[in-house]
């Protein structure tokens, strides 16, 4: 057997991106073998030097990829983030310590590029905030009870003289990144989608053995502009008494003003057979609820974290968002073999930008990297950290110029799992 240390983690060559693949399936506990066609297809995600695996005695054990990404921060600009992806070990290799050889190393190479961010969706809460990543958007699904909704059952369309058409992959491959791109520059936690993204989501390249082609349809306004998309699948369920009992599932869902939201989610619940949808993962002040005349039509069926964000440069990260109010505040960040550690000063002007600079000053809060994360989008509050012990003040009511500061009054939303 190959010593523990022997253990080589590198970046793979392309001529191991099968084996790499295996591993990754293995890790994920999908089956391990994959076609020619699917392994060809995953190659156009493959960046030399992204993708890292572990090698035992020639067999890879674990898996590692990142890619360069952009998240929209608050007030619309976008930092340049280090997306990490395809996390594995596989179960005969656990617990000896390749995840954290393998983020060390990336942390370290992404700071090196001047990422400023690194983000990820974690399998399992427990596992990143040891490595500065705390949770900065959460996600909420909901469930509508159909009949319950309180909608009109003879509901033929928008009321506000736009329309819903149904339309086919290559017209939300045509549409949809302009739409993605508008609702970027707006909504602080939602990232980047490349062309890939779009084809994958359309089945025009599959990275799985089986691809469930979805129903899409686009919002148009009155005035004939795209604000809305949506992509979602039914089932084929029927009771007794021939009683249609279909679900719907929402696989993404874009509005970028509200009438587009309104009107896709009242097509949504409009279609005839379907008795339930399954909103999939919004934001958990989705207007979705109150668009329905009873909102406990509309049960949680999930709420849990969703985009996990590790702050790599403080000053550029503070400085690439805007704040809630003018003020000014003191962080000491803990990063414990990390670049993120210092003392820092954060000056808002009135008009809402932020200049930061490291400095000597006395503190007004001190944290870990792992909660400047969590409130980073505006979604988590100092005071609740304080709370619980994780954010210590160190002057009276510091807790509160920082929700002052950063909370926002919409929640961060990351529609993307990658
Ligand atoms: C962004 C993504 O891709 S998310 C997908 C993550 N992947 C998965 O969940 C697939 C299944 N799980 C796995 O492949 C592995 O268990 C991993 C990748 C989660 C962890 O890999 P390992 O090599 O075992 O982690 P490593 O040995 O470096 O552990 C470091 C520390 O984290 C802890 N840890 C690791 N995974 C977990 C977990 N799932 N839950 C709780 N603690 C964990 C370890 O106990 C260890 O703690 P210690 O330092 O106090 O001893």
């Amino acid at each position: 057997m190959t010593s523990r240390a022997a253990i080589d983690v590198r970046p793979i060559t392309e001529a191991e991106f099968a084996d790499w693949n295996r591993a990754m399936n293995i890790g994920f506990l999908r089956e391990p073998s994959m076609s020619e066609e699917v392994i060809d297809a995953r190659r156009a995600q493959f960046t030399p030097g992204r993708s890292v695996g572990a090698f035992d005695a020639g067999r890879c054990v674990a898996t590692f990829r990142s890619f360069a990404q952009e998240l929209t921060v608050v007030g619309g600009a976008a930092v340049q983030a280090d997306a990490v992806t395809n996390v594995t070990v596989s179960p005969t290799h656990r617990r000896r310590g390749l995840l954290t050889r393998m983020m060390t190393e990336e942390l370290a190479a992404a700071k090196g590029r001047g990422d400023v961010v690194a983000t990820l969706i974690a399998a399992e809460y427990p596992i990143y905030g040891r490595y500065g990543f705390g949770p900065a958007t959460w996600a909420t699904e909901w469930t509508i009870d159909v009949p319950r909704t309180g909608l009109d059952p003879r509901w033929a369309g928008p009321e506000d003289g736009g329309r819903v058409d149904l339309v086919d992959a290559e017209d939300v491959r045509k549409l949809g990144p302009e739409l993605h791109e508008r609702l970027r520059r707006v909504r602080p936690g939602v990232v980047s989608r490349d062309e890939l993204w779009w084809r994958t989501t359309t089945g025009a390249v599959r990275f799985h053995a089986t691809f469930h082609e979805p129903f899409y349809v686009v919002y148009r306004s009155a005035a004939g502009e795209v604000e809305g998309m949506a992509a979602y699948t039914t089932d084929d369920r029927w009771g007794d008494g021939k009683q249609p009992l279909n679900t719907a599932r929402v696989k993404w869902l874009t509005g970028v003003t509200p009438a587009a939201e309104r009107a896709l989610w009242h097509y949504l619940c409009s279609v005839d057979w379907v008795v339930r949808v399954r909103s999939g993962y919004r934001a958990p002040d989705d207007l979705l609820p109150l668009l329905l005349p009873d909102p406990r039509a509309a049960a949680v069926t999930t709420h849990a974290d969703f985009l996990w964000v590790r702050v790599l440069d403080v000053v550029r990260a503070l400085e690439a968002r805007t704040y809630e109010g003018a003020g000014s505040l003191v962080l000491e960040v803990a990063d414990a073999d990390g670049p993120a550690g210092g003392r820092y000063r954060l000056e808002v002007s009135e008009d809402g930008t932020g200049t930061c600079a490291p400095t000597t000053e006395n503190a007004d809060i001190a944290l870990d990297v792992s909660d400047l994360g969590a409130l980073y989008l505006g979604d988590e509050s100092a005071v609740r950290l304080v709370a619980l012990g994780r954010v210590r003040e160190e002057r009276a009511g510091a807790a509160r110029t920082a929700d002052a500061l950063l909370r926002t009054s919409r929640r961060p939303w990351c529609p993307d799992v990658f």
